[in-house]
């Protein structure tokens, strides 16, 4: 099983750490042309609007969309989030626009811009160690789409078939299971294309 990680801004080399020590071979992607051999891909914490930027100008926004519709798994943390809502609060674009979730950037506020709590998420942990940094929202979500995590009372991760987000930072932690969770949702999807081909 071989991931990538989506590499023109942001924290990289902490999801590669992760997914490889959850089993998988984890690549840093800085070219369309890698996204073909890949199972499914991570899109890290940084700054969104920079990495939607620079997604643009190589051609990811375009390529990302079809990744998506082969049902190849996508999992975006904080900004990788805002990557592939659809729909960002205040704003009247998006960047992948892939999931049916509202969200709102910076959405914590000065006086808790970064904190650290720990939060149950649904089939992954009761415990899990969530690191916020200027950490977005999820407002609203679609129909199709499973809350797995609040902080609160505001959604803080969701799941919609093949594609998995947080607003925080599970690669900023030695926790590897919600990595694992993600190589698991890339393995049913891979399970599910093979009964279709045969
Ligand atoms: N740690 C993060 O990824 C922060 C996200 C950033 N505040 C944004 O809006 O893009």
């Amino acid at each position: 099983m071989k991931i990538g990680v989506l590499a023109l801004q942001g924290a990289v080399a902490e999801h590669i750490r992760l997914l490889e020590q959850a089993g998988a071979e984890a690549i840093a992607v800085k070219r369309v042309e890698q996204l073909a051999e890949l199972d499914g891909l991570v899109i890290p914490g940084g700054e969104s609007t920079a990495i939607g930027k620079l997604m643009k100008k190589y051609g990811f926004d375009v390529a990302l969309k079809e990744f998506s519709a082969q049902k190849k798994p996508l999992f975006g943390t904080c900004a990788g989030m805002i990557i592939l809502a659809g729909e960002i609060e205040g704003q009247d674009w998006t960047h992948l626009g892939l999931m049916d979730i509202k969200v709102a950037r910076n959405a914590f506020g000065r006086q808790r811009e970064s904190f650290e709590t720990d939060l149950p998420v649904a089939g992954i942990a009761e415990d899990f160690r969530a690191v916020f940094i200027r950490a977005p929202l999820i407002r609203e979500v679609g129909e199709e789409v499973d809350i797995l995590a609040r902080y609160k009372d505001e959604i803080v991760a969701a799941r919609q078939g093949h594609l998995l987000c947080a607003s925080f930072h599970p690669e900023l932690t030695d926790d590897k299971r919600m990595h694992a969770y993600f190589l698991e949702m890339v393995r049913e999807y891979r399970t599910q294309e093979a009964a279709v081909a045969q």
